[in-house]
């Protein structure tokens, strides 16, 4: 029942302070009643993961981590978008020290996200291909809006889906079906995703959504934190230390990835018809 009541308040609009709106990219605002704290990404017009989105997340991250709150609740600005993934200019014809320093990014976003001691969820208000996929099943929880996407679905643009974006993947759904999804590039409905375990609940609303989600916050309301954190961070363990290992590695597996003629070449097709259907409409 507290734990109802401080979602409903947190949805509500209740009292709510903005402690930062420092980055240009995210908004980070902090409930005073309940001290879960809301991420949204900001980037219009589908919170393409540029290197400069990354920066942003991974500085809010950090801001949540240090300012001691609750939780984390990750949202978007857009009524229709979660996060189009990585921005795939940043890949296309890029500039090599920029293309270095926007997937180290990606990977530093990602240990401080899938690595946060504060209890973490996604409020899915929108698409979520590939990049927005990995950024919500680094998530703890998942909380979707119906009638739109979320997936991996590298392969269908030629690409392999790194190890580290797997293990977020495999923290969610059974092997089987993570394996089946990913060599599809499937894109699963909300409905669909709800079905096979990739999230946790539908909403209504973004705001129900994020209700759902402090309400999951909430659960840990009367745990102990530092054992909820420390009790967290030895289940993600081992796929944290795989890319801190290899993070090198990984940079440059990427770095030839995209430097190879006929990625480059698919990467256009792949640009070009996104762009056709935007002239259809
Ligand atoms: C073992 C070895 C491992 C080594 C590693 C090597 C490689 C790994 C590499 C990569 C991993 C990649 C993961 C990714 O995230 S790739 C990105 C995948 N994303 C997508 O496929 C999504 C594409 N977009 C869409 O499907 C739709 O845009 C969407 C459903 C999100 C929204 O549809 P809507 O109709 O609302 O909007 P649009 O009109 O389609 O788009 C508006 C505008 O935005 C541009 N755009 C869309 N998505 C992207 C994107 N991801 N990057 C850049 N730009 C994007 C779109 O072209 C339109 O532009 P404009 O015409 O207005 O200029």
């Amino acid at each position: 029942m507290l734990h109802t009541n401080l979602s409903r308040l947190l949805a509500s609009g209740g009292p709510k302070r903005l402690i930062s709106t420092v980055n240009k990219l995210t908004t980070v605002e902090v409930n005073d009643k309940t001290g879960i704290a809301i991420l949204t990404m900001n980037r219009p017009p589908v919170n393409g993961l540029n290197l400069e989105l990354l920066q942003d997340l991974k500085s809010s991250i950090d801001e949540i981590e240090g300012n001691k709150s609750r939780g984390l609740i990750l949202t978007s600005s857009s009524p229709t978008i979660f996060s189009a993934g990585l921005d795939i200019l940043e890949m296309y014809k890029p500039d090599m020290d920029r293309c270095r320093a926007f997937w180290s990014q990606l990977q530093e976003t990602w240990l401080a996200l899938y690595g946060s001691s504060v209890p973490t969820a996604a409020a899915i208000n929108g698409h979520s291909p590939a990049g927005g996929c990995l950024l919500a099943t680094s998530c703890e929880y998942r909380v979707m809006v119906p009638k739109f996407t979320i997936g991996l679905n590298e392969t269908q643009l030629g690409m392999i889906a790194p190890q580290w974006f797997m293990s977020a993947f495999l923290s969610v759904l059974p092997q089987r079906e993570a394996e089946r999804a990913l060599n599809q590039g499937r894109m699963f409905t909300t409905e669909e995703a709800l079905r096979v375990g990739l999230i946790d609940e539908t909403a209504n609303s973004k705001e129900e959504a994020i209700e759902k989600c402090a309400a999951f916050i909430g659960t840990f309301a009367k745990v102990n934190p530092l054992a909820r954190s420390l009790t967290k961070q030895q289940f993600r363990a081992a796929d944290l230390q795989q890319l801190k290992n290899g993070r090198k590695e990984d940079l440059e597996k990427f770095l030839f990835t995209v430097s190879q003629p006929a990625l480059q070449k698919g990467l256009g097709i792949y640009l070009e018809g996104l762009k056709k259907k935007v002239k259809k409409q």
